[in-house]
């Protein structure tokens, strides 16, 4: 208020001319009656029809003076607080910084509760950011998803988000059964209480979207619920899968989810959530030892190292869209959970096992992986490590 009061005649202007250009309609079309002006000149203003803040500001002082028939120095007053009403609040990177650490809890990180993972990406998956699970069939993307979305629906106290989750389950994979299973061995002091399952299960709302069409349409009401709803975590369980079939492979593939990746984007950076998103790999051979490497460069170098009959199903496209890449793989029958891309992270791999309590890491350490190794998806002993017990 000092501070707009004390502006020089020009700065005055420049700022009106602002207000114009970028305050928006809103801002605009805002009624001096709201502004909080002293009676007597609201009156006035009001009786020469000078009815919004746009009429107001279109005017030069002079012209307000011959209008209203007032001084100088009310006309002055008058617009000082009808800019400052109307003028979008300026704000710091360090008010920035400050307003997200406060609406963050957790430093902005869903952990995993998996200590080396957490540890190698400085305290879990980031909110505002996309991240991707990728592995081949069975090597447990989904298990991951399932406690994924019990810790963002966990009660803060006990290190959940305390939200609501949305899980877009494609393939018809999300099983509730599974999901208390996780929760009452990983969480035995939380599913011990009454009612608990039953409220946790509560907040995860799943869609199962029958065709790209409808996934396209749910995503778009999402950002409402997102917005409206206290929810902290999407989760799409599987990319590939919304292509599958409707698609050809080749180059093309990679275009029918572009906008999708954009949009999942967005929100993700808008709402800050985290998104997760699983992404399958597709064999075009029958080998047991088969590699897929993400980065083109690395394809054209090791092409006699690597035999490429896997391929990430959402290409190289998608590859460099997500801002996490999580590669889930299995080397000698041992599954290892990859860091295979973070901005912040070392290059990683952990081994872990699919339990009763879902996934759990066999060694929080971490092994440093170096050069191709990190982009490519190993499926060696893969199946000798698959259940195949009912798992619904
Ligand atoms: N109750 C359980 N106890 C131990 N391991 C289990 C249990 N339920 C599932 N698993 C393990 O999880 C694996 C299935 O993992 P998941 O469904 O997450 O695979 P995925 O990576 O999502 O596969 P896809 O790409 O086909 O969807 C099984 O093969 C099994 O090894």
């Amino acid at each position: 208020m000092l501070y707009i009061k004390n502006l020089h005649f020009k700065q005055i202007s420049i700022i009106k001319s602002l207000i114009i250009i970028f305050g928006g309609r809103d801002m605009a079309n805002k009624r001096i009656t709201e502004m909080g002006l002293p009676k007597s000149i609201g009156h006035i203003f009001a009786a020469r029809n000078i009815i919004t803040a746009k009429d107001a500001l279109s005017l030069t002082e002079f012209e307000l003076m011959e209008l209203l028939d007032v001084g100088l120095a009310q006309v002055k007053s008058a617009l000082a607080l009808i800019s400052e009403m109307t003028s979008p609040r300026y704000q710091t990177v360090q008010t920035l910084l400050d307003q997200r650490k406060q609406n963050e809890y957790l430093t902005g990180h869903l952990p995993t509760q998996l200590k080396g993972l957490d540890a190698a990406l400085c305290g879990g998956l980031p909110f505002g950011a996309l991240t991707e699970l990728v592995g081949p069939s069975g090597i447990g993307k989904t298990q991951f998803c399932l406690k994924l979305s019990l810790l963002a629906a966990l009660p803060s106290c006990y290190g959940g988000l305390d939200g609501q989750v949305i899980y877009i389950d494609v393939e018809s994979k999300f099983s509730s059964r599974r999901l208390i299973e996780i929760g009452i061995n990983s969480f035995p002091e939380v599913f011990c209480l009454d009612g608990i399952a039953k409220e946790m299960a509560g907040r995860i709302t799943v869609l199962r979207p029958g065709s790209l069409t409808e996934f396209t349409e749910s995503l778009q009401e999402i950002k409402v619920s997102v917005l409206q709803y206290k929810v902290k975590l999407l989760i799409v369980d599987s990319m590939a899968a919304l292509v599958s079939g409707e698609y050809e492979q080749g180059p093309q593939r990679q275009h029918p989810l572009g906008w999708h990746i954009s949009f999942l984007k967005s929100l993700a950076e808008f709402s800050r959530i985290p998104v997760v998103m699983t992404n399958q790999v597709r064999s075009r051979g029958a080998n047991q030892i088969s590699q897929y490497i993400f980065q083109e460069s690395t394809v054209e170098d090791d092409t006699e190292k690597f035999d490429s009959r896997l391929v990430a199903a959402l290409g190289i496209h998608w590859a460099h869209a997500v801002n996490i890449r999580l590669v889930l793989e299995s080397r000698s029958g041992q599954r290892f959970i990859k860091v295979a891309k973070s901005p912040m992270s070392p290059t990683l791999a952990f081994p872990f096992q699919v339990t009763s309590m879902g996934i759990i890491l066999l060694n929080d350490d971490g092994v440093e992986m170096a050069g191709p190794q990190i982009n490519a998806i190993d499926h060696q002993g893969h199946s000798d490590i698959i259940f195949h017990g009912d798992e619904r």
